[in-house]
């Protein structure tokens, strides 16, 4: 075991989504957690939401000019290989500059430059993997990397198994414990206490499908006296909270964002969700009844590798993105119609949740350290 007081330099990467950057903030929270003379530095992708939601959780962040390059062939492809070259270029020099005793990726292409530099100057690298199917950027550095924190089976597939830790994703500490947090989750939010409470959510940035079979199914759902806590993601929100107004409907309440998901989850009797890596393995902490709604647009359709992990268990209901719209009344009648299997479900997803995977990647990266 490394020493407790010495000063370590960490550098975190990744981003894009916060699928990628909560478990980043999570790594660095549990880190400091142990080591607080040490200093962490994050590198995000100019413009991505790392920017703003990194220095909001107390940690300094740098920006490359790195993009993504797109699946389709378009303009600013043509750009790709100049913003690459200026973001390694700068990866170096943030390198130089911070020193750093270890690096850490979380995925999304802004961790590439900073792993690739990392590597070549045998710096131990960490990737931090939160699907079931492997991205694009950290398979290119799965090479030279030194340990894989996953969160699925199966991973030998795309990582040297002798470096594979089965973790599980890192997620808030915050949702840990929610038994207490009722109470005050109904007040935060303005809810009843007599109606039961859904959460909707379209993951970090909401989804489209999600939202409109919401929209198809508000007026049924304030019928059967239900309240609604929707997550409706930014660029929806203006189009759905408009709707919600007009409707005169009390208690469809659409939100942005919310920074209190602790609350969230606190509050609610069930949830639907997409099935992006953080949510699932957030709901499997919080041990309550869900239908995903996986997202059909993402690689290898992994979000519905995520929800099935969950269903073969007995663990959710899924509900296919294609059959939202007209579907969600239904499937959620199916679900609070039967007490029974709200319990089941809660139950044996909670049996799914790993609370220490924080802490056991960053005992993984302290023998990297080492
Ligand atoms: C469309 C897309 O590319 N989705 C990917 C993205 O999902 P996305 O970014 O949606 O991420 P996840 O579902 O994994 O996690 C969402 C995170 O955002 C938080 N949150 C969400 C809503 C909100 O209002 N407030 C809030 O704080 C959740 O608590 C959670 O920590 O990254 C995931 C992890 O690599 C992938 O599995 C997803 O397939």
């Amino acid at each position: 075991m490394i020493k407790e007081k010495n000063t370590y330099r960490i550098m975190i990467s990744g981003g894009g989504t916060g699928g990628h950057i909560y478990p980043a903030i999570a790594i660095a929270h549990a880190w400091m957690e142990k080591h607080p003379e040490s200093e962490i530095l994050f590198v995000g992708a100019e413009g991505k939401m790392e920017m703003q939601k990194v220095p909001e959780a107390g940690y300094a962040i740098e920006g490359l000019p790195v993009a993504g390059l797109q699946r389709r062939l378009t303009l600013e492809n043509l750009s790709f290989p100049f913003k690459l070259w200026d973001s390694i270029n700068k990866a170096r020099k943030l390198i130089k500059r911070f020193q750093p005793h270890a690096v850490v990726g979380v995925g999304g292409y802004a961790s590439g430059p900073l792993l690739y530099v990392a590597q070549r100057k045998a710096i131990p690298t960490l990737i931090q993997e939160q699907n079931s199917y492997a991205g694009l950027t950290n398979k290119l550095l799965a090479k030279k990397a030194k340990a894989f924190c996953v969160a699925y089976d199966g991973m030998e597939k795309f990582f040297p198994e002798n470096r594979i830790h089965f973790t599980g994703n890192p997620v808030r500490k915050d949702i840990l414990n929610l038994s207490d947090k009722k109470e005050a989750a109904l007040k935060h939010f303005g809810l009843d206490d007599d109606k039961p409470v859904i959460l909707v959510l379209g993951g970090s940035l909401g989804a489209r499908t999600i939202n409109q079979a919401v929209l198809a199914s508000m007026e049924y759902f304030e019928e059967k006296g239900y309240q609604l806590l929707w997550q409706t993601g930014r660029f929806y929100f203006e189009e759905m909270a408009d709707k919600v107004e007009n409707s005169g409907l009390k208690f469809i309440q659409a939100l942005e964002f919310i920074k209190e998901m602790d609350l969230a989850y606190a509050a609610a009797d069930m949830v639907i969700s997409r099935a992006g890596a953080l949510s699932v393995s957030e709901l499997s902490l919080v041990g309550k009844p869900v239908i995903f709604v996986p997202s059909p647009n993402v690689a290898e359709d992994h979000q519905t590798k995520n929800a099935m992990a969950c269903v073969n268990q007995e663990a959710a209901l899924m509900l296919k993105d294609s059959e939202a719209v007209e579907g969600l009344a239904k499937k959620v009648d199916e679900l609070m119609s039967d007490t029974d299997l709200q319990d089941r479900l809660g139950k044996n997803i909670k049996k799914m949740g790993k609370p220490n995977a924080a802490r056991e990647i960053v005992e993984e990266l302290e023998a990297l350290i080492k």
